[in-house]
């Protein structure tokens, strides 16, 4: 971490309204915990939108990913199935994060359950340079298990 906070603001829909609002629960996280704005079970092998009841001007340059909670991924096999989420900064709709259930059993998520973190991260925009040939390297077009399978080197 370094320098001040970026500032994002971040409106309440209604169905947001006495929540928390997304935060860090230590000082060196990386990711501010987001809680559900609803009550919902998923069953096992399920996906679901999780409304948060929020929305966000995030600041050009910058994204926020949605990344799974270790811990549900770990004992309930609940994680997000387009990690990291991408929340562009031109994005005014209400922020959601998508779950699936991993599990054999049915999660049941609260209204107020921290269900996901999110990250703020810079975003470096890239532009084509369209070529004949590419340089060389020792790699090449090896790739997808080329170096071997998981055994160590
Ligand atoms: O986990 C997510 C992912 C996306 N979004 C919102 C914010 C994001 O800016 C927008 C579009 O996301 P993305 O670009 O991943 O979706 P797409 O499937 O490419 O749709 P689109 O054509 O709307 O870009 O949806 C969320 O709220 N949660």
């Amino acid at each position: 971490m370094s320098g001040a906070p970026v500032r994002v603001a971040v409106r309440r829909l209604a169905h947001g309204e006495g929540l928390d609002l997304p935060s860090y629960a230590t000082d060196g996280a990386a990711g501010m915990d987001v809680v559900s704005a609803e009550n919902v079970t998923i069953e096992a092998g399920a996906r679901h939108a999780v409304a948060t009841g929020l929305s966000v001007a995030i600041p050009a340059g910058y994204e926020i990913q949605v990344r799974p909670r270790s811990g549900l991924a770990f004992k309930h096999g609940i994680t997000v199935p387009n990690t990291p989420g991408t929340i562009d900064s031109d994005y005014r709709g209400e922020l959601k994060v998508l779950l699936i259930n991993h599990g054999n059993e049915s999660f049941a998520i609260a209204r107020g359950d921290r269900v996901a973190q999110l990250v703020l991260a810079p975003v470096t925009r890239a532009s084509w340079d369209e070529v004949e040939e590419l340089d060389a390297t020792g790699r090449g077009s090896g790739g997808f298990g080329s170096t071997g399978g998981h055994a160590r080197l």
